[in-house]
């Protein structure tokens, strides 16, 4: 490319930038304003405004089309108009005009002649490269701007994922602008830009659906460090309103301490436990087996099984959740106990100090000495079917009576025996025969179907639209606890159904669905991968044709040449085996990936805390936490134990397996686990 071409592009980015500067500054003196004027809430829209504004600093403009038609298209990640005008300087790459950016190739050009990506630092432009649509052939392997793509690829690991809004593929576009309004599924294997897509749809939405921004978007993700290695993506693309949480954060404050056995997160897992949290729940209602004396006001009022059980009909028939259909429950009883009540009263008659009026007869009658004392009392009078005067209570009257019962303690404890008020900590803990102080993940899902059963966490937050990133993972009362939360099912989730650990995840996408969206659900699959070479990949057929052997591998991008490779040890010098390699590892970031068995060791003899941090140049994790995650070069230790430690440790090992963009090894203690027998092995 000429020195030229570059010119030209450095004069017209330095424009962009003057005039993203130029908003900068009006966004800046707004947001003084309005801060001065106390204006919350336009306080918010400024800042958000500035954010975004700050966002789009760096790659501000990535490439331009140049169409047959003539006209010349700047794409951004904004979009920005000449002054007093309408005519777009560079267009948002969300905007359908931007599409083609993303999706013209040789065969199918859609008017263009020629894409120019320019790449950037900071303000600079250090380079412009171009493909000339009408004379390029197809034969480019489907891959759009692959000069482009393979550097951003191979590019050192930091620790931390980036936008790849410059470099989209076609089949990635597809998906980030998919229009449906019910559940989408990605569907690919590893390393083909599933968390990618899912977060790049994310600021697609956004633009284009622009009430989702009050009603909110969240994304799932498997667990915190996986949120931290995101967390940067969707404020780069200028969209910082989006919420993250992991399954286990969606009930505010609980938290996940204790690790389950997979049997039992298995069994915690299914739906059917739903079935018998309701079952628990309702049996906690119960209508005692012979009439209960109950004490109002040193008179013995008789509750009885038929009135009780009426009752108990009626609060079931208002279909409100347990500890709201208590309160109906309790006011139909108190309504039968305060009936009872007037009856006895319109018998004897008090005055408003409490004191009661001798002479009124059993029917309520009243004699005249009596009624000039319930005159000067106040109470007010009626009259009787015969036209006597008759004590009448009034209906603030009896409201009063029955708020007085309610707030009897002894009648409180009567109506508590039969219809008892619940915690979801009470009801699980009680389901399960475990301690209401220590839960484990698998048992969110379970306090959360609770509270919902009993009416608790109706403040909880949803949202308009919900992704889900490793979506496989999810167990079926997972899958319920987050369908409560996005009640329009308007939903991106993205997975790989080889690659599920949790032994309560899933092996069917229709399976977990269908019971709450039947079949308005729709499958895209994603089949090439952007991260791990060829040569990783082909380390992973066996393991792959042992466990799947229906399911095709991605096909890599790229080869690097570098062949996999595994070192037997023994148990005892494992650890000595990983620290000495790890020492000498020159090829960027480093991942060890181990069973939680071999941690501490691990973490004691390279100087590493237990809390990984990403950005380190040698990072120690368990196949757990390395869900989702990358690195230039990864390094097993004991595959043997991973395959064994859960009933899908060969799903685990996979994950494992497929995490590096340029170098994968294995140390084995003892001989190799069947599945990797055929990998090269070195003799140090
Ligand atoms: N179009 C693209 N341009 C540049 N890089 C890309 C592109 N698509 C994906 N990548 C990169 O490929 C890597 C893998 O992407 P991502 O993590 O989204 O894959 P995934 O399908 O979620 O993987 P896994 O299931 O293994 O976790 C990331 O570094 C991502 O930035």
């Amino acid at each position: 490319m000429t020195g030229s071409e570059i010119g030209i592009e450095q004069e017209y980015v330095a424009d962009l930038y003057a005039r993203v500067d130029a908003m900068r500054g009006v966004a800046a003196a707004r947001l003084a304003a309005r801060r001065a004027e106390g204006d919350r809430e336009a306080v918010a829209v400024w800042q958000a405004e500035v954010a975004r504004l700050d966002a789009v600093e760096e790659g501000l403009c990535f490439g331009r089309l140049d169409m047959h038609d003539g006209r010349r298209v700047y794409i951004g990640r904004l979009g920005l108009f000449r002054d007093e005008g309408d005519e777009p300087l560079l267009v948002d790459w969300r905007v359908p005009v931007a599409q083609v950016f993303y999706t013209a190739t040789a065969t199918a050009p859609h008017g263009v002649r020629r894409r120019r990506r320019i790449t950037l630092r900071g303000r600079t432009v250090v380079a412009v490269n171009d493909e000339l649509l009408d004379l390029n052939t197809a034969g480019d392997g489907g891959l759009v701007g692959e000069a482009a793509l393979l550097a951003s690829v191979t590019a050192d690991r930091t620790g931390r994922m980036h936008d790849v809004v410059a470099t989209l593929q076609a089949e990635q576009d597809q998906i980030i602008r998919y229009e449906t309004s019910g559940v989408l599924v990605v569907q690919g294997g590893p390393g083909t830009g599933k968390t990618a897509v899912a977060l790049h749809r994310v600021a697609y939405l956004l633009y284009t659906r622009p009430h989702l921004r009050t009603r909110g978007v969240l994304v799932v993700g498997p667990s915190q460090i996986f949120l931290d290695y995101i967390g940067q993506v969707l404020p780069g693309l200028g969209e910082n309103s989006v919420v993250t949480a992991t399954i286990a954060d969606l009930v505010p404050g609980v938290e996940a301490r204790r690790a389950e056995p997979s049997e039992a997160a298995e069994l915690k897992g299914r739906a059917v436990m739903a079935e018998r949290l309701a079952a628990a729940v309702r049996s906690r209602v119960r209508i005692p087996d012979e009439p209960v004396e109950v004490e109002f006001e040193q008179q013995a009022l008789r509750l009885d099984q038929r009135v009780c059980g009426l009752a108990v009909q009626k609060a079931r028939r208002t279909g409100l959740p347990h500890n709201q259909a208590r309160l109906a429950f309790q006011q139909e009883i108190v309504d039968v106990l305060a009936g009872r009540l007037v009856e006895d009263m319109e018998a004897v008659v008090l005055t408003d100090t409490g004191e009661a009026i001798d002479g009124g007869s059993a029917d309520g009658s009243l004699g005249e000495s009596d009624l000039r004392a319930l005159a000067a009392a106040g109470v007010v009078l009626g009259h009787d079917d015969h036209g006597g005067p008759r004590v009448l209570l009034d209906e603030t009257d009896r409201a009063g009576l029955r708020d007085s019962l309610l707030a009897d303690a002894g009648v409180q404890a009567v109506l508590d025996e039969v219809w008892p008020p619940l915690t979801p900590e009470q009801v699980v803990s009680d389901l399960l025969g475990e301690p209401a102080d220590d839960w484990s993940a698998a048992d969110i899902p379970l306090l959360d179907e609770a509270a919902s059963l009993i009416g608790q966490g109706n403040d909880r937050a949803v949202f308009g639209h919900v992704v889900v990133d490793e979506a496989q993972e999810l167990s079926e009362m997972d899958w319920r606890m987050l369908m409560r939360r996005c009640p329009t099912r308007s939903m991106t989730i993205v997975g790989d159904l080889a690659q599920t650990g949790n032994p309560a995840g899933t092996s069917s996408w229709d399976r977990v669905l269908r019971p709450h969206v039947q079949d308005r659900w729709q499958l895209i699959q994603l089949t090439v991968n952007y991260r791990t070479p060829a040569e990783i990949m082909a380390a992973t057929a066996d393991l792959l044709a042992a466990h799947h052997p229906t399911t095709p591998p991605p096909r890599s991008v790229r080869s690097t040449g570098e062949t996999p490779w595994r070192i037997r040890t023994t148990h005892a010098d494992l650890v000595v085996v990983i620290a000495d390699l790890a020492a000498t590892h020159t090829d960027g970031q480093l991942a060890i990936i181990t069973p939680s068995v071999h941690i501490r060791p691990l973490a004691a003899a390279l100087s590493l805390t237990s809390r990984p941090d990403l950005t380190d140049k040698v990072v120690l994790l368990t196949t757990d936490q390395v869900k989702g995650l990358e690195f230039d070069s990864v390094l097993i230790a004991d595959p043997a134990t991973i395959l064994s430690a859960t009933p899908l440790g060969h799903n685990d090992l996979y994950v494992a397996m497929t995490r590096a963009t340029r170098s994968l090894g294995i140390v084995h203690p003892g001989p190799p686990p069947a599945e990797l027998s055929t990998m090269r092995e070195l003799h140090p």
